[in-house]
């Protein structure tokens, strides 16, 4: 393993340290099971042979003890298991719950610059897949080496004691089955592991887009040549699975056959002992099958190291999304919330990457509190740009831009999204109800306040007619309302926010004569008291603002 996987090793078990209780008391249980095991096999062993004995006219025997030894082991070993299962499996999915949210919570300020780049489907594939392979690591490595740690010693202790040379074998068999094999099980998994952990995230990502795209991809022809491509992706992943699956055959088989060979081992060296009357038939019974059972400590480990690798594949390309840099830096020392809403720009420049020339430069406008400004200009001019700065998804490199005299980039990225609302020709609307749609504006709004929002925005009796009411279920991104419906309905979300700066982005573009001059209605409402920019080239829209403004 290089020095990145044993970082993020590391830092895996660093994020573990609120779970690390429940860790050892998992730790303690599993090694109490393997000990539990190992014991009742070897005393079955031994109590087998001695009832045989018994039965043919050897030394006489007490079986109450050793009986109620056997059946006092069988119930700790169940109830054991049981609880054991039971700790780790809820300290792993408290573990996992609490990384979900680290890792969304890391993702918040990437959003939206740096998030655009990744593919949506791979996203959902580290949030969702990769941080559920990290229950590989936590559940199957972790906790059963550390067991085996403890369990093994104990182990070869009592062997030690029962026969020095079996437990000399024992060993042997115990470093080459819990640690030479897990170490080449790891070898062998890297590599296909890595790539199952990349070709999962592609597949999501190439599914999410067919589904997303499918009626384009459908209309162009070009269905078969992409589904072809996620088909190409999907074997690449089998491919990769089915080399894991004869890793962990070909580990599972070796450390079978080492067990196997201890056995005999132990049986060789022992039976000549038996013999000369050093030891009894029992105890060569006993001796072999707790060598046997010993394995239990470690079979689980070449399997799960051989998982490691995907684990580990998995969590450096969550670490690696978790760990990359904001495009904008909250202010340090944050400057108070604005209490006038006017806007004044003054050579101001943007530019996406210092290596891209500037979209927005030397710009100047005033706007005052309450008033609109309407903002037009060729494609590409920036002007979507510039609506981007105010709610700081983007920021700008020089010159000025404030809020009520305070400077923007002073302000935390939340104070200002919470001061603006929104409505753009894209506006996104979630596959839920159109009631669940308006609460993301404001979640304790009630059905009055809804209603209202509705009726400013000329929605409602549409709403109110349809079958479902507020409860209609809108489809994906809006897919059951008609463009103009799903303006009003943004414009509706804009009128509950009731915010103070409103950026309208091309509003009633793509929308026919009669819904425009609805929307645009709807607007001239929303825009009352609030500062507004408003981005269109329909001189129908740019009639809603006090100034245009032509950026070239
Ligand atoms: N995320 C980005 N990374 C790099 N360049 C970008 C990015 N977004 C936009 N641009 C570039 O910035 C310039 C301005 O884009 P912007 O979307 O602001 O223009 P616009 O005036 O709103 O255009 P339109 O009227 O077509 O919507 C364009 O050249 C565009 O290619």
């Amino acid at each position: 393993m290089n020095q990145q996987g044993w970082q993020d090793l590391y830092r895996l078990l660093g994020l573990a340290k609120g779970e690390w209780g429940w860790a050892l008391a998992g730790v303690l249980l599993t090694a109490g099971v393997i000990l539990a095991n190992t014991a009742l096999l070897g005393l079955s062993g031994w109590f087998i042979a001695a009832m045989a004995l018994a039965g043919h006219g050897g030394p006489g025997l007490d079986f109450f003890a050793p009986a109620a030894a056997i059946r006092g082991l069988a119930i700790l070993r169940a109830t054991g298991r049981y609880t054991e299962r039971l700790v780790t499996h809820n300290a792993t999915f408290r573990l996992l719950t609490k990384l979900r949210v680290w890792f969304y919570e890391r993702l918040e300020p990437l959003a939206p610059a740096v998030l655009e780049r990744e593919r949506d489907g791979d996203l959902l594939s580290r949030l969702r897949a990769d941080i559920d392979r990290l229950e590989t690591f936590y559940l199957r490595v972790a906790v059963p080496s550390a067991a085996a740690l403890l369990a093994v010693p104990l182990l070869l202790a009592l062997l030690a004691w029962l026969s020095p040379g079996a437990a000399w074998i024992e060993a042997a068999g115990l470093v080459v089955a819990g640690l030479a094999l897990p170490l080449w099980a790891l070898t062998l998994g890297r590599a296909p592991g890595r790539v199952a952990a990349a070709k999962r995230g592609q597949y999501s990502a190439d599914m999410t887009e067919i589904l997303r795209g499918h009626a384009e991809l459908l209309v162009a022809g070009a269905l078969t040549r992409i589904e072809a491509q996620a088909e190409t992706t999907a074997l690449a992943l089998e491919d990769a699975q089915r080399h894991q699956g004869w890793a962990s055959w070909v580990t599972g088989a070796v450390g079978q056959f080492t067990a196997q060979l201890c056995l005999w081992g132990t049986l060789v060296i022992t039976m000549p002992r038996a013999a000369s009357g050093l030891l009894s038939g029992p105890d060569v019974a006993a001796l072999a099958l707790l060598t046997l059972a010993g394995f239990e400590a470690v079979a689980g480990l070449p399997g799960a190291w051989q998982a490691l690798g995907e684990s580990l594949a998995s969590a450096r390309r969550v670490f690696e999304l978790a760990d990359a840099t904001p495009a904008l830096q909250e202010p340090a020392r944050p400057a108070p919330s604005p209490r006038r809403f006017d806007l004044h720009a003054e050579e101001l420049v943007m530019r996406y990457a210092p290596d891209l020339p500037p979209v927005l430069h030397g710009l100047r406008f005033d706007v005052p509190e309450g008033g609109c400004l309407g903002i037009t200009g060729p494609s590409g001019a920036g002007k979507s740009s510039l609506l981007s700065l105010l709610p700081r998804f983007r920021d700008y490199q020089s010159g000025s831009l404030q809020l009520g005299g305070v400077e923007v980039r002073s302000l935390p990225g939340e104070t200002l999204r919470g001061l603006c609302a929104m409505v753009t020709q894209r506006a996104h609307l979630f596959n839920t109800s159109i009631r669940e749609n308006l609460l993301i504006a404001k979640p304790d709004a009630d059905d009055t306040a809804l209603r209202d929002a509705l009726r400013e925005a000329a929605l409602l009796d549409e709403v109110l007619a349809m079958p479902a009411g507020l409860d209609t279920l809108v489809g994906e991104a809006g897919a059951a309302l008609s463009g103009g419906q799903m303006r009003r309905l943004a414009i509706a979300r804009a009128f509950l926010a009731d915010a103070r700066i409103l950026l309208l982005d091309e509003p009633t573009e793509g929308l026919d004569a009669a819904t425009e001059q609805r929307v645009l209605e709807a607007l001239a409402r929303l825009r009352q008291g609030r500062t507004t920019l408003l981005v269109s080239h329909r001189p129908q829209a740019l009639r809603l603002a006090d100034k245009i403004f032509t950026l070239s």
